[in-house]
């Protein structure tokens, strides 16, 4: 009973292709209008003189017309691809044609060391990311390497705390939900009380985010490139993360925020997916107030019964993903499963005391 234009859907895949197929790192920036994406990637590109970096304007998800170019910009010249946007499912003709237009891209110019795509500003990172996170399971050439959101210190707050009728997204709040690193650009314009407030607006709405702060988008490019964040050979850099997440408080009466727990035993695996399905797709938890839990990113390292080795969960929207990592759990260390959700609405003691009952363990200290 598949729908031909439901949403992807994210089927684990056991064993990742090895091999010497190098893939090709992905980098995500988005951020508000404005904000200092144009300025990162122009100051990337000419800070970078050994990789060669094509750069993907985005337009995805603007307007309503079903042909979108693309033009990705390497060693000074300007190439152009058009792709097709087919009606239905906006994620999915971005994920077929988008990835097919970067593939034909690299057919006829050659292969790039590195892809920046810079989203317009009001877009959802998330959509254009699990255009790569998925295919990049299935073999792709391109892998995710991570999203950078490019904040205004000026006018970021503004951003976020802007009233949206009920149900609408906020964008500039979305982008700092789904970035596994923030930029908080144009320090110039603000004094130091300002960026304190800035900065732990951010950090309550993502608690799992690293935070640089610049002018003109001057960054330590290793910062930047090679994030690694969805990868699960970093399963052990994850997991010392994890370990540092508070759940916050969230800064207006409905934002997004993050909470964590942690559960200790070993959970099986066909509840794990089960829980969490019903968290993703069927949105089933609710909060105090009656309000289902909404989680657009999540991350966490889990301990499976039968499983000599850590694995890793990632989600991105509807989209997710439990993967081994390379990490044994070893003979003396206590099995726990460390969990990390970004979203709205969210409870963490009742999200806990759910996933508990969900996996049911009988003998867990709460
Ligand atoms: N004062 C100040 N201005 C900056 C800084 N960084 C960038 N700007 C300026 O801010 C404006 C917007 O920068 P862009 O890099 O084009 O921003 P963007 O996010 O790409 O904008 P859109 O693509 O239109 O959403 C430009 O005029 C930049 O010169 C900064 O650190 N301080
Ligand atoms: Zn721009």
């Amino acid at each position: 009973m598949e729908e031909e234009d439901e949403c992807p859907e994210l089927v684990p895949i056991k064993e990742k292709p090895t091999g010497p197929t190098v893939q090709i790192p992905v980098t995500i920036i988005t951020g508000y209008l404005g904000a200092g994406k144009t300025t990162l990637l122009n100051y990337i590109l000419t800070e970078q003189h050994n990789k060669r970096i094509a750069v993907i304007l985005n337009e995805f998800g603007e307007g309503s017309a079903l042909e979108k170019s693309l033009a990705v910009s390497q060693a000074g010249e300007l190439y152009e691809e058009w792709l097709e946007l087919r009606n239905g499912c906006l994620c999915c003709s971005v994920k077929d044609n988008g990835l097919k237009a970067i593939e034909n891209l690299m057919e006829k110019k050659g292969k790039f060391d590195y892809i920046l795509l810079e989203t317009t500003g009001l877009a959802d990172p998330g959509a254009v990311a699990s255009m790569f996170w998925v295919d990049a399971e299935l073999g792709s050439d391109v892998y995710l390497d991570g999203i950078v959101t490019v904040i205004d210190a000026k006018y970021g707050m503004q951003h976020l705390t802007e009233e949206k009728p009920e149900g609408l997204v906020n964008e500039a709040e979305r982008q700092i939900a789904l970035a596994d690193l923030t930029i908080i650009n144009k320090t110039d314009l603000v004094n130091e009380s300002e960026l304190v407030e800035l900065r732990d607006t951010v950090r309550s709405i993502n608690g799992l985010v690293k935070i640089l702060e610049t002018q003109k988008s001057r960054v330590d490019l290793s910062q930047v490139l090679d994030l690694h964040s969805f990868d699960t050979n970093d399963g052990l850099r994850l997991a010392e993360k994890l370990q540092l997440v508070k759940t916050s408080q969230p800064h207006l009466d409905k934002s997004m925020l993050t909470i964590t727990f942690e559960v200790p035993g070993s959970v099986s695996e066909d509840l794990l997916n089960i829980f969490i399905q019903n968290l993703l797709w069927e949105k089933t938890f609710k909060n105090k107030a009656g309000l289902p839990m909404t989680v657009i990113r999540l991350k966490g390292i889990v301990s499976i019964q039968q499983k000599q080795k850590k694995l890793m969960l990632q989600g991105v929207h509807e989209l997710y993903e439990l993967d081994e990592t390379p990490e044994f759990w070893a003979d003396h260390e206590p099995r726990i499963n460390r969990l990390v959700f970004i979203g709205r609405n969210l409870d963490g003691e009742i999200l806990k005391k759910e996933f508990i009952s969900a996996m049911s363990i009988k003998d867990c200290v709460e």
